[in-house]
């Protein structure tokens, strides 16, 4: 069988660089190209830290396309332009798997229209780590018993969004499975503006960023004379290793848009 062929974008971020070294690793992946806003025409060989893949940097994405022969995008680069290379992915034939996090509401609508228009697989992941995607499917069954809830999402200082996307994807997942709810009291009044944090149809949710942190989440329900806490821990990037390599699996026999890990899983 022939081997797939990646393209990754943000390959000397954190989550990219991990990505790479994943698919060193694995049999049947190949490295055809990486997306960079610097380095353009060097390889991926002559980056310090990098794995030793031949394979060519480019800094126009269409460039790339046009130049490479490829599968998969798989992007781990920021918002705004992880949009904009998933778009551009499908308008080429180029089936993408998504990390970055931080796409609007809009945005996701778009890019399911799209995919549904071209009839090519999308796996937008807000986590990839098998732990997170279980944490968030326990939020959700324990939601439908415990409606009060605040999540807690502690992440490095480097992060640009928050709340993060698991945050957020969790509290979407909540929201299925309880009434919509004001928590607290009706006539709490913040006495400093976010003292209670992001609001999502009554649920609060607290963002921490901080140095030594990875990413790192609690989810806390509350009911009379107890509480329940739901806690995930990633304390390394190659946590979200194996989610990756499980989208890239089933994104070339999808031809819709699947928003979170869970819709792949047994
Ligand atoms: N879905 C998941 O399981 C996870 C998702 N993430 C998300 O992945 C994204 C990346 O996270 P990190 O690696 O921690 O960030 P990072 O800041 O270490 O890496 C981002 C990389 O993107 C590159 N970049 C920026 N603009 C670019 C462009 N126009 N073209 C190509 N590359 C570009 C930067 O140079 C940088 O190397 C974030 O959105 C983060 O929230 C992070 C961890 C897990
Ligand atoms: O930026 C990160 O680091 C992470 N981002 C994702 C998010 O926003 O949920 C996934 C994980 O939490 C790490």
């Amino acid at each position: 069988m022939n081997n797939v062929r990646v393209i990754v974008a943000g390959p000397r971020g954190k989550m990219g660089s991990e990505a790479l070294r994943m698919i060193e690793k694995e049999e049947g992946l190949e490295l055809a190209a990486c997306i960079d806003r610097k380095h353009n025409g060097e390889q991926v060989k002559d980056l310090k830290g990098l794995p030793a893949f031949d394979a060519f940097i480019y800094e126009d994405i269409e460039e790339c396309f046009q130049a490479v022969e490829a599968d998969i995008l798989v992007d781990l680069t920021t918002p705004a332009f992880g949009y904009k290379h998933t778009k551009t992915a499908l308008e080429y034939g180029i089936r993408p798997v998504v990390g970055t996090t931080g796409f609007t509401t809009a945005q996701l609508e778009e890019l399911t229209d799209l995919a549904e228009e071209k009839e090519l697989g999308v796996v937008i992941a807000p986590n990839f780590a098998l732990g997170a995607v279980l944490m968030m499917q326990f939020s959700k069954w324990a939601a439908k018993y415990f409606p009060d809830v605040e999540i807690i999402e502690r992440h490095h200082d480097n992060k640009l969004d928050a709340p993060s996307g698991t945050a957020v994807k969790t509290a979407q997942l909540i929201q299925e499975a309880r009434e919509s709810k004001q928590q607290g009291h009706p006539q709490e009044k913040e006495t400093i503006e976010g003292a209670r944090g992001a609001d999502i149809d009554g649920m609060k949710i607290h963002s921490v960023r901080l140095p030594g942190l990875v990413a790192h989440q609690e989810v806390v329900f509350g009911s009379s004379g107890q509480n329940l806490t739901i806690k995930h821990d990633s304390f390394h990037r190659e946590s979200f290793m194996s989610g990756v390599k499980l989208a890239i699996d089933h994104v070339q026999k999808l031809d819709v848009l699947v928003y979170g890990l869970e819709n792949l899983l047994d």
